[in-house]
Order: structure tokens, then C-alpha cells, then sequence
């Protein structure tokens, strides 16, 4: 099976887009990390697949899959690279573009200068929603690793984020940490993990330690998830910017029970086509 694709990236955030409605494609995991394979495939943090809408109201519907093959929810890096590339290919001519997710549906917006912003949906913060096994939700966490103590905010943005406030965020132990949070039993589905440094009231400093992909150049739905811990712990206004490796995101929420709308670029790299 031969399959078209484009290199896409969102700050840095990579993908391998896919159109799925103007051509028969079946991936199962195993192809997909190999697509994934920076040495062997393509090279991505995640694989975007475009299909047809399964609701009347929605325009499309996109599926993710991180680089280690598993599907997932939400990915806001990946909705602005999906916006782009539906408008670049000529898919659809509308600046306003609603599409299924297994997250539920997302409305992006095409702005005059080039930017993206997508209504990222409501935050989440009962444990059973983030999947958080703990006996009520609070605004911190503790757990202990190794014998250290680790303090975490956690919520859902459709997708599992625990964030935890650093000093240092050039020597935050991203990958060391990262990992062994990722896969920690207390997050039945896994989670990514957050390193944040708040910088004053309206500006953060992340790296994300992404479920299923290791550490990224940037991360939207982190994004999102740190500006939102933020402003629950009383520390950011409610428009932040969040300077990631890759770039910096604008991220607005008018607290619990609204939306996080997130703002930032999002850039085809190239087409070409690979054999499976
Ligand atoms: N890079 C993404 C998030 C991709 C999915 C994530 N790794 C997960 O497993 O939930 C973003 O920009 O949000």
C-alpha cells in the first residue's frame, strides 16, 4: 500500500497527515510506528488521519495516534496542523471548521494572520475524568517516588495532563520524571507530564514530557493543561502565554465550566508518499 502524506509541525510538534477520505487507508500500530520511526519511517510525534464526519453538524472528523502506535483523544497542536491542512488541500473553503474527535467536537478558527485558534473544550478535574486514581479531586497531588516527594496538578483536556511547578526549568528532570509519571500506576491510562515555571501573572515557561511520544518541542493540549492549573492555583490571569522549546501558544480560559481557546501557528513542511 503506497500512502500520500504531509509533514506537518505545530512549533515543532511534528506530524504525518494523512487524508483518509480521498484515500482507502487501514493502519494498524505497527505501521503506524513505523511511519512514526525517525531512523526507519517518516519521523513524527504523532499521525494525523483525516476522515469523514460521523455527526450532521461536523465538517470532519480526525483520529491521533502518538509515535508508540496507541489512539488518542485530544491533541491542540494537531487540531491547528488538521485546520491548516483541510484548508490547504482545498478539503473545505470555511474559516470556521467544526470536527469530531474522540474528545468530542472541536471548532477551529482560521485567522486573517495566518494563526489558528481552537476552542479546546472544557477542562476536566474529577480524578475519575482525568483517569487520577485518587479518592477526591484537590488542587494539588502528592506522591512519592523514590523516596522524593512529587507535587502535581491534575486535570483532563481530553486527554490526561498532570503539571508540576519547577524552579529550573532548564534542569527539570523531563525525561527522568516524565517517564516514570507517564506510566505511574496512579494514571490508569497513562498521562503527560508538565514542567512548568511561572514567569509572572501572564507567562509560563513548559516542557512536556508527552504521553506515548517522550518529550516534545511543544505541546497544545500542555498548554492548555499548565495555564489552567495556573489559574485554578490563583497564580496566572486568565490570558497567558506559555513559552514552550518549540515556541510560545496564547491560551485564554474564563475558569470552571468554559473553555480553553488556544492560539498559534501551524505549518506544512512537505508532501511525498511512503510504502507500507
Ligand atoms: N502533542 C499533542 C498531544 C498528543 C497526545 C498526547 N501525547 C496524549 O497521549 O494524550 C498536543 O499538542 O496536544
Amino acid at each position: 500500500m503506497r500512502i500520500h502524506f504531509t509533514k506537518m509541525q505545530g512549533l515543532g510538534n511534528d506530524f504525518v497527515v494523512i487524508d483518509a477520505i480521498n484515500q482507502s487507508v487501514r493502519l494498524d500500530a505497527r505501521q503506524i510506528r513505523f511511519i512514526a520511526d525517525r531512523h526507519f519511517g517518516v519521523g513524527c510525534d504523532q499521525l494525523l488521519l483525516v476522515e469523514s464526519p460521523v455527526s450532521e453538524n461536523a465538517d470532519f472528523k480526525y483520529r491521533i495516534f502518538n509515535a508508540d502506535g496507541s489512539e488518542v483523544a485530544q491533541c491542540g497542536n494537531g487540531a491547528r496542523c488538521f485546520a491548516r491542512f483541510v484548508l490547504d488541500q482545498s478539503l473545505t473553503s470555511k474559516r470556521s471548521i467544526v470536527v469530531d474527535t474522540d474528545a468530542g467536537q472541536l471548532v477551529l478558527n482560521a485567522n486573517e494572520d495566518g494563526d489558528i485558534t481552537v476552542n479546546m473544550g472544557v477542562p476536566r478535574f474529577e480524578p475519575k475524568q482525568i483517569p487520577l486514581l485518587m479518592p477526591e479531586e484537590a488542587l494539588v497531588y502528592t506522591v512519592f517516588l523514590n523516596g522524593d516527594q512529587v507535587t502535581f496538578s491534575a486535570l483532563s483536556m481530553g486527554n490526561p495532563h498532570a503539571i508540576i511547578c519547577v524552579e529550573d526549568i532548564e534542569t527539570a528532570p523531563v525525561s527522568a520524571l516524565g517517564k516514570v509519571l507517564e506510566s505511574h500506576p496512579l494514571f490508569p491510562e497513562r498521562v503527560n507530564v508538565g514542567f512548568m515555571k511561572i514567569m509572572d501573572r501572564q507567562s509560563v515557561k513548559l516542557r512536556v514530557y508527552e504521553r506515548g511520544a517522550a518529550e516534545t518541542l511543544a505541546c497544545g493540549s500542555g498548554a492548555c493543561a499548565a495555564a489552567v492549573a495556573g489559574i485554578e492555583r490563583g497564580a496566572l490571569e486568565r490570558v497567558v502565554s506559555v513559552q514552550l522549546p518549540g515556541g510560545s501558544l496564547k491560551i485564554a480560559w474564563q475558569g470552571r465550566g468554559h473553555s480553553v481557546y488556544m492560539t498559534g501557528p501551524a505549518v506544512s513542511v512537505y508532501e511525498g508518499q511512503i510504502e507500507l
